[in-house]
């Protein structure tokens, strides 16, 4: 791209099919040797060669495509000045709603620090420049992440800060010092949590380590056998093994209570034997350690399961991308030590109860981040997309449409933010008794908010709202994909279900 200065009038003179100049936001591109692979094709350009195009560009386009083809750039008009802004990696965007208030310079909040800032742009710096091109790229070919990625997530310790505050941080620097291991807390893996959602790549997400974050958790906070913890620990936040959790089942999804893989202890009482199938397990494609829950003698037990050859993969097919790796597991007589079971025999449920809370509260701060940035799609769209003459966000139905979708983002995100400062207050035990209720119901209302925000956009971007290319292409994927999120780690009603049921544990006896 050049700088030259030229004038409107020198622009009007290149209007000819071999010599097609145009201006867009003040500055001048040359698509002469273009207009031939131009996607919308060549008459369109034809029409508006030597003029300014700016509004017809903007109608149609993400200004990022004129990023992607800075090399048509010629110049830039006389005197004039680019309006559209073009953010840095790691900046804030200026659309209103498009960032939490916390993070709006004109507002304060409670809960956030300055090192949280730091942490913040230092994490939306490091998605935008490392895992967003590979998630965009992948989401389409349904490939699995690959290993230089998860090293790159392993050295700026991405992967530890999944796993939220905790002991495991304690001698780590977060990426390259943004923040000290010690000072991580549940905000600031809210923060993780919210940005990694910005690569904007729904299936790829998952395939994003989900896996090990749902899995590893249990073997850190329930492992029996030390040397286990620490070895397995080590292997998978160092990015050298691969973990997921096995508890759906085809027979069973949210009701954990119906699950039908079995394990059983040889003669000897040194081995479970574990027998069986799983489905719908995130990452289980490439994953070494699958933390599975098995029928034990009297109840119901989890066990970390290693990869061998009687463990049997094959890929799921969903809405979603492939390269979430959702698997169907076949456990044929695997031989699993004692020392790998998780908890206490036949008390798994309380290992996986306690579990899901951190999974089921992450899924929250992602599809609120989701969300919110829909919202932003439909902010920009309706500012720039011109409608009967005029823009559309001049319909008074639009704002109506958008006043709803803010709240509904708004209220996810500050019940979200109370929920979180209770659980940096809280032992992991406590947070088992008095949280999960909460975050179940708030899970809740954030993915029945984003089925309302999902629908409301789609409307909005109308026929662009199921196009996966171009303008609508954001839209596109939540409308798409959103029911993972009310589905996975407890389907709505079921969380809604455990939300008053909590409650009533805390009813007094007196009839009041
Ligand atoms: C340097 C300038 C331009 C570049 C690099 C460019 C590039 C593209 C690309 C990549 C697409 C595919 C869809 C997307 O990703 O958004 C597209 C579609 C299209 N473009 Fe352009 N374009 C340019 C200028 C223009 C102008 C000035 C017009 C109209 C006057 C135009 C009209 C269209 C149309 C009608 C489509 C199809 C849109 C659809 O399917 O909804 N383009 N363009």
């Amino acid at each position: 791209m050049t700088t030259d200065s030229l004038t409107r009038e020198e622009v009007g003179k290149h209007n000819s099919e071999d010599d097609l100049w145009f201006i867009v936001d003040h500055k001048v591109y040359d698509v002469s040797d273009f207009i031939d692979a131009h996607p919308g094709g060549s008459v369109v350009l034809e029409q508006v060669a030597g003029q300014d195009a700016t509004q017809a560009f903007y109608n149609l386009h993400r200004h990022e495509v004129l990023q992607q083809y800075s090399k048509l750039c010629i110049g830039i008009i006389d005197g004039e000045k680019p309006e559209v802004i073009e953010l840095q990696p790691g900046d804030l965007s200026q659309v209103p709603y498009a960032e939490p208030s916390w993070l709006a310079p004109q507002y304060k909040s409670p809960y956030f620090t300055e090192s949280h800032h730091r942490l913040r742009k230092a994490m939306r710096k490091f998605v935008e420049i490392h895992i967003k091109p590979e998630a965009q790229e992948k989401e389409k070919t349904g490939e699995f992440i690959s290993q230089e990625l998860i090293d790159k997530m392993a050295n700026a310790n991405v992967l530890a800060m999944r796993m939220g505050p905790g002991k495991h941080l304690h001698n780590r620097t977060l990426l390259d010092g943004a923040m000290d291991g010690k000072e991580f807390d549940y905000f600031s893996d809210l923060i993780i949590s919210q940005e990694l959602v910005r690569a904007n790549a729904r299936g790829f997400q998952d395939g994003n380590m989900a896996g090990m974050t749902i899995s590893l958790s249990a073997v850190i906070a329930w492992a029996n056998d030390e040397e286990l913890k620490q070895r397995v620990a080590e292997e998978v936040l160092s990015g050298k093994k691969k973990m997921c959790l096995a508890i759906t089942e085809a027979f069973a999804g949210s009701d954990v209570a119906g699950l039908r893989t079995t394990a059983e202890l040889s003669e000897d009482g040194q081995h479970y034997i574990v027998r069986g199938t799983k489905k719908w397990i995130t990452n289980g494609m490439f994953s070494d350690y699958f933390v599975t829950g098995c029928k034990t003698k009297n109840g119901f037990s989890v066990l970390l399961v290693e990869k061998t050859e009687d463990v049997e993969v094959k890929l799921i097919k969903t809405s979603y991308s492939t390269a979430a790796a959702t698997t169907y597991v076949e456990f044929n007589n695997v031989k699993v030590p004692v020392k790998n079971l998780l908890g206490e025999e036949d008390k798994g449920f309380t290992v996986i109860m306690s579990n899901f809370n951190h999974e089921r509260w992450m899924m929250a701060c992602m599809v609120s981040r989701w969300s919110r940035t829909v919202v932003e799609e439909c902010l920009k769209w309706a500012h720039q997309r011109i409608v009967f003459g005029k823009p559309l966000i001049s319909q008074p139905v639009i704002r109506q449409k958008l006043a709803r979708m803010i709240s509904l983002v708004e209220a996810s995100q500050a019940w979200l933010e109370q929920i979180t400062y209770q659980m940096n207050h809280m032992s992991y035990k406590d947070q088992a008794k008095n949280l999960s209720g909460p975050i179940g119901l708030l899970k809740t209302f954030a993915t029945r908010s984003a089925h309302e925000i999902a629908d409301d956009a789609t409307n909005i971007f109308g026929g662009r709202g199921l196009t996966q290319t171009g303008m609508g292409n954001i839209v596109e994927m939540f409308h798409r994909t959103y029911k993972f999120d009310a589905i996975l780690g407890g389907a709505e009603e079921v969380l809604a279900d455990l939300g008053v049921r909590q409650a009533m544990r805390f009813m007094p006896n007196a009839k009041l």
